[in-house]
């Protein structure tokens, strides 16, 4: 694993960089803007309508949930059945896979479109997802900022840039003590898609 650089604006909680694995190479340049453009293109991309504060929202990016037959996922009040491994996803997850030593039988991928689609805070700690869950998050096309906060102090933030064939790994209690988001951005303003590897149990 290479050295990661964290951004931290503030010093007052030091982020548990251990909770983190991070293969900023993980596929070159021309295999990820060929995946980009067919995942663009071939995925059944749906944008989800999601309850908050008694409120029918859309979620500000387009989605797409691929696995194992059987296993399906709560999320905000929905639920959702995956959709059969492709040859490409299922390429892609025995390469995680095999690079990382971990196992996924999922994968939701996030496609945000420009500058304007952003993820919120949130952990990933559904009770599907087990106790301490290893998520492996790739990331195509446009670099963002992934931001980290502690759930006890939300002035405590670190942020990390996802650069294009770049592979996030988050394990352990990280879920449980801090949140994530993908901020809207100006500057970033080109098509991105987001890969999360997960076990559903
Ligand atoms: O787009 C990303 O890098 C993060 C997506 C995310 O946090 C999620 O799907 O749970
Ligand atoms: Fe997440």
């Amino acid at each position: 694993m290479q050295q990661l650089h964290l951004f931290n604006p503030s010093e007052s909680l030091r982020f548990p960089e251990n909770l983190l694995e991070f293969y900023p190479d993980f596929l070159p340049g021309n295999e990820s803007t060929v995946l980009l453009e067919h995942l663009a293109a071939t995925v059944p991309w749906m944008q989800k309508r999601i309850m908050m504060y008694g409120k029918e929202l859309l979620t500000p990016r387009l989605t797409a949930w691929y696995g194992d037959s059987g296993k399906s996922y709560a999320f905000s009040g929905s639920r959702f059945d995956p959709l059969p491994w492709t040859p490409e996803l299922f390429a892609l997850k025995e390469k995680i896979e095999a690079r990382t030593s971990l196992t996924f039988n999922s994968v939701l991928l996030n496609y945000y479109r420009d500058g304007n689609d952003s993820v919120a805070w949130h952990g990933d700690n559904e009770k599907e997802l087990g106790q301490n869950p290893n998520i492996a998050s790739l990331s195509l096309g446009q670099a963002r900022q992934f931001e980290f906060r502690s759930r006890d102090d939300h002035a405590a933030r670190y942020a990390l840039r996802l650069e294009s064939g770049s592979l996030l790994i988050m394990k352990g209690d990280l879920q449980h003590k801090w949140e994530h988001r993908i901020p809207k951005s100006k500057s970033d303003s080109g098509r991105r898609i987001n890969l999360t590897f997960r076990t559903i149990y």
